[in-house]
């Protein structure tokens, strides 16, 4: 046997070996489960199964995360702070809960109550913990750890050295978790309750996207099942995003999670045209709904002669004043136009059982449900609630300028009407060539029809970009479920970009959410954000500057370059930020990517596409402006600035789309310019 090391260090990689053996041992009571006695028939097994290889991916014990990153001492058993004499008790903090063959945890998941003074305590509230103590690591093993004595005054407090390498690490591949140094500001997002919504405003780089990932992990481990049921779903602005951030869930232990952009959630039908800035304006304006609303409820038609149900030798006659109270009556209830559709047979049939009752007969339900049936009922409801195609309807809105003006009247002016008209309607919806916008609206109305199902709790990032009519897509999806908000007002670069939260909380229908502001950034060296910030009273008077948090001061070099020079100027940069370690995104106006392709292949410099994973041979990604959002590399070479702003319609939204594509650095930037800078960097 070992004696107990003295020294602490040795001490805690005993505890990683036996924790890491405890997970092994976990592991294989797992693949050790014999199913062939507990289930009945094949598909329970299938199931099982299923669940069992689930559980024994998510115990894998992955060479370079670490089990545990932290250790909290408490003075006294968590629960037990009152009592007399109670003995401390020590927990190691980690990705997931690890116990021993007896039963008792040798890691504790960080989600779990007893970690969050981890995340929360301070010396002016310890939260009854003695020490916190964080983990290095260099590749999977343990090299050193720093305490702090939350209860000793003497102690002066120190920013964290591992907290600090941890920001600095350059950035390879996918985006990574945060577990090991969430912070405190970051932590009362990630572990508010389900209930709530909550919307963050925050700079670039202060880890919303982070924070919201981490919250939905929070949340499926505090409410497991009743999300399994419900269902989490995150909302990302493109593919390119989504597949940086794909990796973050899977890393925290969660499987589960659907994303998706908003594209994909309003796909009933296929996308292949686009709208002017104008017209697209005014589709998704909110506005767009009331027209929707009164298109769908003019489908029904007041009845002009009654039914008549003939049922053996007697005949039985629903007078046309008595269908018509009961269609009045169906309007006025607060249901979808296709469930009242659904519900008006049966209301016909009981009319008519009435009147079987009265003279004398006793019907049951199966004769209500055979009169329901009748083809003199379905050829009334037919007349009186014709079904509605969400597609045909908004086909003839965008194509039938009567039908338009019949819903928009005092809704939409003449001009707004003729800005949405298509020039030439396909003649069919399958033969139109349907834009985003439209599908949004195509959506609405299907929501006007069938009620959309509403998930658990969404997750809506970027969303600064959204049009009033795309809120009110995501908030049909969480209308009995709470959503997490996460955007920032300077970066939104749509013609309808959102101009205040609050605003945006009222389409999707949360306006009781809470907004909270992040300030402190962790991507952008100082250096760099100071001078993206000279943008900020252009494109969002008003909001508070990101405060980098960051050691490193960053590299910032701003070159003019002569007439025609850019092109080889920009190559040579990108091979010096090559010479460095991390990944490195050459970021440039739209128009001018396929020429920097060009020059890039012709110097035979291989590169990527944004959301292409990067490796150690391939470290350049060039991304046109457009995409930027949300990605970040450790060094930036960003082609003529003035490019970028004019590719947008208006100053204002080029501005905004600068201060992007200059905020996604998180060791150095390079600028280079042939053109004059925008006044409002110069
Ligand atoms: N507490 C933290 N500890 C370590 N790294 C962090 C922390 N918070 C954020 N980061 C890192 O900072 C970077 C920026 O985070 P993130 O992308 O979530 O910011 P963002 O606010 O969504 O930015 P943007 O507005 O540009 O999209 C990421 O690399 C993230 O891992």
């Amino acid at each position: 046997m070992n004696a107990v090391s003295a020294d602490p260090l040795a001490r805690e990689r005993a505890h990683l070996t036996s924790s890491r053996a405890a997970l092994r041992a976990m592991r294989e009571d797992v693949e050790a489960l014999d199913i062939r006695d507990v289930t009945a028939n094949w598909v329970n097994a299938e199931v099982l199964q299923g669940q069992i290889d689930d559980r024994i991916k998510a115990l894998a014990d992955l060479a370079h995360t670490p089990l545990f990153f932290g250790r909290l001492d408490y003075a006294h058993a968590p629960g037990a702070e009152e009592a007399e004499g109670a003995e401390g008790e020590r927990f190691y903090i980690g990705r997931r809960h690890v116990h021993d063959a007896a039963g008792d945890p040798m890691v504790i998941d960080w989600r779990a109550p007893v970690s969050q003074p981890f995340y929360r305590a301070s010396k002016k509230d310890p939260m009854d913990v003695t020490l916190r103590r964080r983990f290095g690591y260099t590749g999977g093993d343990l090299t050193a750890y720093e305490d702090e004595h939350l209860t000793d005054a003497t102690e002066a407090e120190q920013v964290s050295k591992l907290l600090q390498q941890e920001i600095e690490r350059p950035r390879v591949g996918p985006m990574r978790d945060i577990v090991a140094t969430i912070q405190p500001e970051q932590d009362e997002i990630v572990r508010s309750g389900l209930a709530g919504s909550v919307c963050v405003q925050g700079g670039p780089g202060t880890g919303k996207t982070a924070v919201g990932l981490h919250r939905v992990a929070y949340l499926l481990y505090a409410h497991r099942e009743r999300l399994a049921r419900t269902g989490t779903l995150v909302i990302g602005p493109n593919r390119s995003f989504l597949h940086y951030i794909e990796q973050v869930l899977p890393a925290l232990g969660e499987l589960e999670v659907k994303q998706a952009t908003v594209d994909d959630l309003v796909a009933h039908v296929e996308v292949r045209g686009t709208d002017d800035a104008a017209a697209a304006l005014v589709k998704g304006d909110a506005r767009m709904a009331e027209v929707l609303r009164r298109a769908v409820r003019s489908h029904v038609t007041p009845p002009t002669e009654g039914v008549v149900v003939v049922r053996g030798s007697r005949r039985w006659r629903v007078p046309s004043y008595e269908l018509d109270d009961i269609v009045r009556e169906l309007q006025a209830r607060d249901m979808r136009y296709g469930a009242a559709r659904e519900a008006l047979p049966q209301r016909i049939a009981h009319a008519v059982l009435v009147q079987m009752e009265r003279s004398g007969e006793a019907p049951d339900d199966r004769v209500q449900d055979a009169v329901a049936r009748n083809a003199a009922v379905k050829a009334a409801v037919k007349a009186v609630w014709p079904p509605v195609d969400p597609a045909k309807l908004v086909h003839r809105l965008l194509s039938d300028a009567e039908f338009l003006a019949a819903h928009a009247e005092g809704v939409l002016t003449d001009e707004e009407q003729k800005t949405v008209l298509w020039a030439k309607p396909a003649r069919t919806p399958k033969s139109t060539k349907w834009s985003a916008a439209d599908a949004v609206l195509i959506d609405e109305a299907h929501d006007l029809v069938t009620r959309t199902h509403s998930l658990g709790h969404v997750v809506l990032d970027e969303a600064q970009d959204l049009s009033p009519m795309q809120y009110r897509a995501v908030g049909r999806r969480c209308t009995t479920g709470s959503v997490t908000v996460l955007g920032d007002l300077a970066q939104g670069t749509t013609p309808w970009a959102t101009p205040t939260w609050a605003e945006a909380l009222g389409h999707l229908g949360k306006e009781e959410a809470v907004v909270e502001e992040l300030t402190a950034g962790f991507r952008v060296p100082r250096e760099v954000i100071a001078y993206a910030s000279r943008l900020l009273p252009a494109i969002a008077p008003g909001l508070t500057e990101v405060a980098s948090v960051r050691e490193s001061p960053g590299s910032l070099a701003v070159r003019e370059v002569g007439p025609g020079g850019l092109d080889a100027a920009v190559l040579d940069a990108c091979a010096e930020s090559l010479r460095r370690e991390g990944s490195i995104g050459l970021i440039a106006a739209d128009a001018r990517v396929p020429a920097l392709a060009a020059a890039l292949d012709a110097a035979g410099v291989p590169y990527l596409s944004p959301g292409e994973e990067t490796t150690a041979e391939a470290r350049l990604t060039l991304v046109p402006a457009s995409l930027a959002k949300g990605l970040e590399y450790d060094y930036v070479v960003l082609d003529e600035p003035a490019a970028v702003v004019d590719g947008e319609p208006d100053e204002r939204t080029g501005l905004r789309r600068l201060y992007v594509a200059l905020t996604r650095a998180v060791s150095g930037l390079t600028v280079l310019h042939s053109a004059p800078l925008p006044p409002a960097l110069a």
